[in-house]
Order: structure tokens, then sequence, then C-alpha cells
């Protein structure tokens, strides 16, 4: 019932067409009515010897009913695939919209292959039942109810004999219901298995042609491939343990129309036109009897698909924007005051411990320290992407919080790890924060990070098409076109995360140099391993598992011979 109030929510904007199509329905149910009657009175004037009185009238109300209830039918089917598709656009925006709305943490533990699932096969559960089986359930509901009511005001015994088999049907529905839910719950979540498996080996073949592993994936594949053809046979086998019952009381209707109507025409308590109705209303029982297995199996269907939907919709978002929306002047002064982190599922283990800090706007900070110290974790609270655990971060003057989460976020640019480019044109990649393409600019920016040559050389310039449907590029190559990206928006605060770890020493240089100009009077984090990626910054933080252990320029951390930053100097130099 939750499920039916919660999609109904999604059905209100189109309430009109909804109601109109109901009101068609139920037309076209009604009409299913008339026809049976016509069919027993032209029968009982054969049979009183009439003959053909009334014979054009009768045959005509056949026709015309027959195609009222053809163009009724094609309506309301239409109408309701109409609100059908509307919900399902609805419902795939608000999905998407919730997607950009959560939280790092949620994709740290959801599989991609999950969410695809949700999109596309739950989300299409939810369609089928608001285009298809809704209407469905009312249309065999209306038959049933209608041809009950005039089968009682034929012959109330005869009615009342069919009647004698509805607890059976009653108890065999609510078996399957109640038995069926969870096949297709189980069915749900190994088709998100399978989901991710294939779209993590598809974005990892590489990875796996490399380690020629292709037959060890195809026997995992096969594993879970087999686990949903399980789980969907165990879902057909529920169903053909009731199915065959539905169909056999069906059937008992009509040897009781036959037989208890037969012996009742036989002894002329019901005439032969009455009979001939009974037998022709026996389709509006039978049929939603045996429909009924299916549309119960639908319908769980879309409850377990639902509750996936649900899920993520309803999916507690933890970093809340509290701040206003307007445009505020951003200045590059962050200051960290005792900042502890920990992940929240792993709330015991300290990433970030004690983190005090304070960078004037404009300033260069450079940040080493050993693989796995919370160099990342420590930049991506600057971008509020993680929330400190304890202690208060300011950001231009006022608590991180306080700004709005756009605010916040179109004030820093943060160049990630993993240079990601999306499968589009370089210039779309690099106007990517922006609203307006300023050509020049770009360009500018492009030779800053040293790809504007190569990407002159590439077959269409700025409209070579790159990544999955486009020409392939080489890592440096990508680091180089996102650094471009993130100089694009002119950020007050900009933060290089190992930015030119794929990039040669000459190219990284080159890089500086450029960057000096570009980033005048922009707030620099630079998280590097090579110390002469950091060698000029204004301040240099050396991280240890989470502790800023030391920190200073160059000139100051070398004058001390035994602190970390000094070996790692010697020894990058060859020296030690
Ligand atoms: N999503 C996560 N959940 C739990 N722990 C995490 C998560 N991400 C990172 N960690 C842990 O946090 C610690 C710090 O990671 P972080 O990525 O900040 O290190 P880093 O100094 O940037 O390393 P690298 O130089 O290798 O990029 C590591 O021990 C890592 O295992």
């Amino acid at each position: 019932m939750d499920h039916l109030k919660w999609i109904s929510g999604y059905i209100k904007p189109y309430l009109k067409t909804e109601i109109i199509a109901s009101i068609i329905l139920i037309i076209s149910s009604g009409l299913q009515v008339i026809n049976p009657i016509v069919i027993g009175l032209i029968v009982n004037n054969i049979v009183s010897g009439k003959g053909d009185e009334n014979l054009v009238l009768y045959l005509s109300i056949l026709i015309g009913v027959t195609v009222l209830k053809i163009i009724t039918r094609y309506a309301y089917q239409n109408m309701f695939e109409q609100v059908g598709q509307n919900v399902l656009f609805d419902l795939r925006n608000d999905m998407y919209r919730k997607i950009h709305v959560l939280d790092f943490d949620y994709f740290n533990h959801t599989r991609v292959g999950d969410i695809l699932a949700h999109m596309t096969g739950d989300i299409d559960a939810v369609r089928h039942f608001v285009s298809w089986l809704a209407s469905t359930i009312v249309e065999n509901v209306l038959w049933f109810v209608l041809a009950i009511i005039v089968m009682f005001k034929i012959d109330p015994m005869l009615a009342l004999a069919m009647m004698l088999i509805t607890p059976f049907i009653y108890i065999l529905q609510s078996k399957l219901s109640k038995g069926i839910y969870p096949k297709f719950y189980e069915i749900r979540e190994s088709f998100s298995r399978l989901n991710s498996m294939v779209e993590e080996n598809i974005g990892g073949n590489r990875v796996v042609k490399a380690f020629a592993r292709e037959e060890y994936e195809i026997e995992k594949f096969n594993k879970v491939n087999d686990d949903y053809m399980e789980k969907n046979m165990a879902s057909a086998q529920v169903l053909s343990t009731y199915l065959p019952w539905l169909e056999f009381f069906s059937g008992v209707l009509s040897v009781i129309t036959l037989v208890l109507g037969g012996f009742l025409a036989i002894n002329s308590t019901l005439s032969i036109g009455a009979l001939v109705t009974f037998t022709n209303y026996l389709w509006m029982l039978n049929n939603p009897l045996r429909n009924s297995g299916w549309i119960i199996s639908d319908t769980q269907r879309f409850f377990a698909s639902s509750v996936k939907i649900r899920a993520l919709l309803d999916e507690p978002v933890q970093i809340k924007s509290k701040g206003d929306q307007e445009k505020n002047q951003f200045t590059g002064e962050v200051i960290f005051d005792s900042v502890n982190f920990s992940f929240p599922d792993n709330s015991t283990i300290p990433i970030l411990k004690d983190v005090n800090f304070k960078i004037e706007p404009g300033q260069v900070v450079g940040i080493l320290g050993k693989t796995g110290s919370g160099k990342t974790t420590l930049v991506h609270l600057i971008g509020r992407f993680y929330e400190a655990t304890s202690g208060s971060i300011q950001i231009g003057g006022k608590d991180i919080n306080e700004w709005s989460l756009k605010q916040l976020r179109e004030n820093i640019s943060l160049v990630m790890q993993d240079a990601f480019l999306f499968s589009d044109s370089i210039e779309e990649n690099l106007s990517f924060g922006v609203d307006q393409i300023d050509m020049g600019y770009m360009e500018r920016m492009s030779s800053i990070a040293d790809a504007h040559q190569f990407i002159e050389r590439l077959p269409e310039g700025y409209q070579t098409i790159v990544g999955e449907r486009g020409v392939g590029l080489s890592g440096g190559q990508k680091q180089r076109i996102s650094l471009a990206r993130s100089l694009m928006t002119k950020p007050a605060i900009l933060i290089l995360d190992d930015t030119t770890s794929a990039v040669d020493m000459t190219t990284e240089t080159k890089i500086q140099e450029g960057l000096k100009e570009a980033i005048d009077g922009t707030t620099t984090f630079i998280i590097a391993h090579r110390i002469s990626s950091v060698k000029e910054a204004d301040i240099i933080l050396v991280l240890d598992e989470g502790e800023i252990v030391e920190r200073g320029n160059h000139e100051t951390l070398m004058a001390d011979e035994h602190c970390i930053y000094h070996t790692l100097y010697e020894k990058q130099l060859g020296l030690k």
C-alpha cells in the first residue's frame, strides 16, 4: 500500500488524464456486459419461435458495442501509456538529480551496476505498473464484479454456485503473492550483481587482458549468470505451482455453468437464452482468474523494484547545503582548526589527526607525504566532499558550512588524481565548469597546461571527440586537459592532486612556469610525490599518518638534515 501511495504522488500531476482514462476504462468494462444479454435475447427469440423480430436492432447493438469497445480500449490504453511515460520521465529525472546530490561516501559503497539496474530494469517495472498493470487490475476486477452482479440478476442460484470457488481463488492468490515477492526481490538483487559485474569487466577489460584472466572472469560471470537464471527459475517455479490451479478453478466455472445451468434449463427453470448469456459471461469471470497469476506476479515485481528505487531516492544526504545562494566574493583564505577526520564506515580509524594551518589568499601550499598519509582526504575536506569529524574549517573568512555547496564548489577547482574526461569534444570538456566559451582564454589555459600544442595536432583540434567513443589520449594528455579545465573557471582556490604525476619532468617544469602567471592570486594546493613539484611553494606541509609532522618552505625544511623532507629531497636527487 505504501508503494501505491508513493507512486500516486508521481501520477498526481497527470491526474486529469488518469481520471479521464479511468472513466473510459469503466465505460469500456461496462460495455462487456451488453453483448451477452443481447445474444441471450436473440437465442430466446429463436427458441420461442419469434424468429427475426428485432434481429436487426440486436445485431446493430452487437456491432455498435464491439466497435465502441475497440475505440474505448484504444483510448484508455493510450492515455495510461502517456501517464506511464510521463511518470517514467519524472522518476528518472528525480533519480538522476538524486545521484548528483549524493555524497562521495555513497559512491564509496555503491556499485555503479546497482544504480544502472535501478535506472533501467527497476524503473521499467514501475512504468509497466502505471501504464498497463494498474488499469488491467481495475479492468479485471470490474469484469469479475459486473459479471457476478448480472449473473445474480439472471439466476441467483447458478451465480451463487459459481461464487463457491472464490475462497479457493483467494487462498491461491494470497499464497502466490506471498511466495513470489521474495523471489522478485532476489531477482532484482541478482540482476544488480550481474550488471555490476558486466560494468566492471568492461571498465577493467585491459587489466583482465593484461593478466590473461579472461577465462577466470568468464567463469566468475557464469556463476553470477547462473545465479540470476536460478532466481528466475525459482520465481517461475512459484508461478507454475499456482497458475495451473487458477486455470483449474476457472475451468470449474465452465463445468458448473454447463452442468448446473444445463440441468436448470432442462427443467425449464432457466431459459436457453439465459444459459447462453451465462456462458458468455463465463469469459468475464474466467479471464480475471487466469490473468490474476500474472497480475500478482507483475505487481510483486513492481513492489520489489519500488523498494530499490525508493531506497535510492530516500538515501540520506550527509553533506547538506546550509548557506544562501547569492554569489559572494570569495577569497582564498583557508584555515583548518584542530581538524580530525574518520570515514563514516570506519569511524575508529583516524585518517586526519589534529590538523591545523592557516593559508592566506594567493599562497601556494605544497602537500607531501607517504601514500595513504591523508593528503587527498585533506583537500577533499576543503571542497566539503566529506564533513570533518571534529574541529572547524574556515574558507574565505567564513565557516565552511555557511557557504552554499554551489558557492563553495564554484570557487574551488579540484583536479583529481584520476583525470576523468567525458566522451565529448575537447572543447566541451574544457568548458565544463563555465557558462560562456571564450576560445582565446581556452587556448591560453590549454597552453599553460601544455595541452594546446597536442590538441592542435589532433584530427579535429578542439572539436576532437575523446573518451569512449572518440580518440584515445595518454595519461599525461588527460591530466593536462583536466588541468586546463580547472583553470578555465578562474577559481579562488585551486587544488592539484598529483596532477602532473603522469607527465615528464620537462613538461612539468613548463607547466609550473605557466601556472605561476595563471594562478597569481589564487590559493593553490599542490599534492605531489616529487619535491620538484612543491619546491617553490610558500608553505610545504608534510603529512605522516594523518598528522602534519613538518611545515615550512623549501629553505627552512632543508635546514633540518634529519627531517622527512630533507631525506626525501636527497633520495630524489639520488644522494641517498
Ligand atoms: N572511502 C574510504 N573509506 C575508508 N578509508 C578510506 C577511503 N578512502 C581512503 N581511505 C583511507 O584513508 C587513508 C588516506 O587516504 P588518502 O587517499 O587521503 O591518502 P593519500 O595520502 O592521498 O594517498 P596517495 O598518495 O596514495 O594518493 C588511507 O589509509 C586510505 O586507505
